[in-house]
């Protein structure tokens, strides 16, 4: 397997276009920090200019000998101070000229650093804050996952690195003009040598870093699964099934075979990189000490000075290799900005717009309708709810039961407003869901799913993340625990509510499983102003009675409240107002209890099979 190649025209193209987000990069290290960017282009200057000057002095240094030999030699007297003191100035002035130069040096990398910090973070909270802007619909999507991991894995580090060379190509592009200045007093002719030799290189370096980045393109479902086995084999919540099955072996062989196969290509593009780097380069190297053999000849016509010719040599030597430094930047720039076109795409996934301000419905206290809903997951083809018909008011209460994927847990998903549906309409207080402010929609409600999340934070917070207005209110967490039936048992953890719960921090304190629920649906709990409970499975993991008294609390709770509830235990259905049973995305049945047994249908013979076990 190898990634799809491309036509050249396509390349040249490509290769100019991507150098528009050098623009971006530059403000945006810019952003980040002005003084360090001003910083790193003055030391760039400084860095870029010294070398010509050190160059200079050095020809002023061997002719200052040479005069100072032919002085010393001639004199009746000589004294040594008297011949040796004008080259000492010299030689004590590219002292400090190197010094500067290595002054710069050190500023450079220094602020590089420090950038490079400060970017870092910006850039992953840019990745993390548009994170917090999709829709469920775009997490789900396994293209722009793809999208969401390289952004993650690479971007980071690329718009300084971009930076970086672009000041590095300032300053040796200012070198090159110094050097320039020099070389074109010997023949413009070296110069035009000195761009010939390096060019090849530069050609080649541009085409493999092309091809660089389409293979990381390419490969990214290959690397997300290599990561998600590095997830599953070492991490403490899929450790104890990993072992139990043995999973180990088959999980590393996948690990390696996958690594193989990126290797091979790698090393297959290194080796054609730098062999070509090394042929070209060749190329370069031929061209100096052609411009070597003509300074020297030059020299022993007489034409140059010893000082000129040592001059030269050090300038077209370094001239090299500044120009071939300038060209590998540019390649490189290119493939950063192929990287950041990466970071781009996700950053400007286009978001869906919340359009809705209503934080008041047209018909307060009507409560929830659903008119005729259909939906299908986006991608799927089949819808999984169809034409669902429902009115549930402010006191009542709502249980759906049905059988594993018939479409309850979307229900919610469809209230919660996670997804529009695809047909029909959603109505809070006679207004659609989507007219709704989504903060004052889901201020109303409070759900805990099924597959409720396990924070590693401490226990308090571990209920305050259920209102994030009151997320350090020790107050309401009392209150919402005493709800949820948290409140025993985290009287009795070693520091109370501020016990760090999880195994990833240190003192982290494990929690049983129906311990783990009684939390999650105290946070149900934590919104003082939500009218709307949601439970989906809420008592599946705990005993029973602990069960019944987490229900006589929810019945307290409700007075004017509307609660829904999924559950596959008909002793905790049966006290609903309302129930109905859904099948394959469709509602069969729908009444009360009593009216559901008399119907004799599917929810009466469950009923009876369900309470058949108990005897
Ligand atoms: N994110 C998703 N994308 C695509 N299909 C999904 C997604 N989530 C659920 N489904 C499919 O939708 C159907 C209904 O799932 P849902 O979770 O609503 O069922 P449920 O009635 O809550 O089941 P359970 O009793 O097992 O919790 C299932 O066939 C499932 O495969």
């Amino acid at each position: 397997m190898s990634p799809p190649p491309s036509s050249t025209p396509a390349r040249l193209s490509s290769f100019i276009g991507v150098f528009r987000y050098s623009r971006r990069a530059l403000s945006l290290v810019w952003e980040t920090s002005r003084g360090l960017t001003l910083g790193l282009a003055l030391c760039t200057l400084v860095a870029g200019v010294l070398p010509a000057v050190a160059a200079y002095v050095g020809q002023l240094i061997v002719d200052a000998v040479v005069a100072a030999m032919d002085g010393y030699k001639a004199a009746d007297q000589p004294v040594l101070l008297d011949s040796a003191l004008p080259v000492l100035k010299y030689v004590a002035l590219e002292g400090l000229i190197i010094a500067l130069i290595d002054l710069a040096q050190r500023g450079l990398s220094a602020q590089q650093s420090l950038l490079r910090a400060l970017l870092g973070q910006k850039v992953n909270v840019m990745i993390l804050e548009k994170a917090g802007t999709l829709s469920l619909a775009q997490f789900e999507d396994s293209e722009f996952y793809d999208k969401l991991t390289r952004a993650r894995r690479e971007a980071s580090t690329r718009p300084l690195a971009l930076v970086n060379k672009t000041f590095g190509l300032l300053q040796n592009g200012i070198s090159l003009a110094s050097f320039a200045v020099l070389l074109v007093q010997f023949s413009p002719w070296a110069i035009a040598i000195l761009i010939v030799g390096a060019l090849p290189v530069f050609i080649s370096e541009a085409k493999f870093s092309g091809d660089a980045f389409r293979l990381f393109r390419w490969r990214s479902p290959q690397t997300r699964m290599q990561m998600y086995l590095e997830t599953v084999l070492a991490r403490e919540d899929s450790i104890k099934e990993v072992k139990l099955f043995g999973l180990e072996p088959l999980f590393l062989k996948r690990y390696r075979d996958i690594f193989k196969g990126l290797y091979a290509e790698d090393r297959r593009l290194t080796i054609r990189r730098d062999t070509w780097g090394f042929l070209l380069g060749l190329l370069g190297t031929l061209t100096f000490y052609g411009a070597y053999a003509w300074v020297v000849i030059d020299t022993v016509i007489g034409r140059l000075t010893l000082g000129q010719m040592t001059m030269y040599l050090m300038v077209f030597k370094q001239g090299q290799s500044a120009l071939s430094a300038s060209l590998t930047a540019v390649s490189g720039m290119y493939e950063d900005n192929l990287y950041l076109s990466n970071l781009y795409e996700y950053l400007e996934q286009p978001v869906e717009k919340d359009a809705g301000t209503l934080t008041q419905g047209e018909h307060p206290g009507d409560g929830i309708r659903f008119e005729q809903v259909s939906f299908t997951y986006p991608g799927a083809e089949t819808p999984v709810l169809a034409d669902i018909s429902l009115h549930l008011r402010p006191g009542q209460s709502l249980a759906l039961v049905g059988e594993n994927g018939s479409g309850k847990t979307t229900l919610i998903k469809l209230l919660t407003r996670l997804y529009p549906p695809s047909e029909g309409r959603i109505l809070l207080d006679g207004s659609p869901l989507q007219d709704w402010d989504v903060q004052a929609l889901r201020r109303r409600i409070g759900v805990i799913f099924q597959d409720f999340v396990r924070y590693q934070l401490q226990v308090g917070e571990n209920l305050g993340v259920g209102n994030v207005d009151a997320f350090s209110d020790e107050a309401r967490w009392r209150y919402a625990a005493e709800h949820g039936l948290a409140d025993d048992f985290i009287a009795q953890m070693p520091a109370g509510y501020e016990t760090q719960l999880g195994r990833w921090f240190k003192g982290g304190q494990e929690l049983s499983g129906g311990q783990w629920q009684k939390v999650a649906l105290s946070r149900a709990y934590m919104r003082e102003d939500a009218d709307i409970l949601v439970l989906d499975e809420p008592t599946a993991a705990m005993d029973a009675a602990a069960e019944a008294r987490v229900y006589a609390r929810f019945r307290e709770h409700r007075k004017d409240k509307m609660t829904i509830l999924i559950s596959h235990r008909f002793s905790t259905v049966r006290a609903a107002d309302q129930i109905l049973v859904i099948d394959r995305g469709r509602i069969i049945e729908r009444g009360d209890h009593e009216r559901l047994l008399a119907e004799n249908g599917r929810y009466a013979k469950l009923f009876r099979l369900q309470a058949e076990g108990y005897r």
